[in-house]
């Protein structure tokens, strides 16, 4: 059975003061949650205080962002090793706004891929379609390379540690989330191609989270979804109801 899994990404929000007292709301909120994974991936300010706020609960702790080297001259830049020191389980890698705005490509993603795996770090890939793609007939081929190209050269043990989720770069943050059929379609195709890769059994433990303006009110119908084991939340992770409506509304629909 694979995991199911709801990760806030709080992007570039959040001063220290106002990610404590998230955290901290999460923490009452969700402490007797068990039945699914619960991860909060504030900005990297944050990462140290919100560390001690779920330290030893079931909220695990996550990065936006990494460098592929452990260490250099690559100024503005944090490694892996300094994230699992400040208490890191998880990165989140490739997002579609790192694509779009810092030049981010399959190839860095699938270095930084590689060294948060070497570091015990689970990764998040993400990846997904535009809008213009998808009206050209692309997503497949879109996805299809993402999936390929970020995940390259991975072992079967090691492709089992790894998260995909798959978001539309037209539902995110616009309030317009991709049907739960076109959903489906798309963790579908992603999860037969990691069977061709693969294995049946390998593909079928890999948890695919869906993104992209997920709410309390959409997320029942996204996560009974066959092939849907979870979201990674943007807008609705930033706040304590909204976020934990959303827990909730996982673990009693799958
Ligand atoms: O990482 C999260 C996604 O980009 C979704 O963001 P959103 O829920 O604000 O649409």
């Amino acid at each position: 059975m694979r995991k199911i899994i709801i990760a806030g990404n709080w992007k570039m929000n959040k001063t220290t003061v106002e990610a404590i007292e998230l955290a901290n709301g999460l923490k009452r909120d969700l402490y007797d949650i068990d039945a699914i994974g619960i991860i909060v991936c504030p900005p990297f300010t944050a990462i140290d205080e919100v560390a001690e706020v779920v330290y030893q609960t079931n909220i695990g702790l996550g990065a936006q962002n990494m460098h592929w080297e452990d260490a250099g001259a690559f100024t503005g830049e944090v490694s892996a090793p300094m994230l699992k020191e400040l208490g890191c389980g998880y990165v989140i890698l490739g997002h579609s706004e790192r694509r779009q705005y810092f030049h981010e490509t399959n190839e860095t993603v699938n270095k930084k891929l590689k060294s948060a795996l070497k570091h015990g770090l689970t990764p998040i890939v993400c990846v997904g379609e535009s809008l213009e793609e998808r009206e050209a007939g692309r997503t497949f081929d879109v996805i299809r390379d993402h999936v390929t190209n970020s995940l390259k050269g991975l072992d079967k043990e090691e492709i089992k540690k790894v998260i995909i989720a798959y978001e539309p770069v037209w539902a995110i943050g616009t309030g317009k989330t991709a049907t739960p059929d076109q959903a489906q379609e798309v963790h579908r195709f992603i999860r037969d191609l990691l069977e061709k890769a693969y294995t049946r059994e390998i593909a079928d433990e890999i948890t695919i989270q869906y993104g992209g303006s997920v709410k309390p009110g959409n997320i029942k119908e996204l996560i009974s979804q066959k092939d849907i084991d979870g979201a990674l939340v943007g807008g609705a992770s930033l706040d304590v109801k909204s976020f934990a409506e959303i827990v909730k509304g996982a673990q009693v629909s799958k």
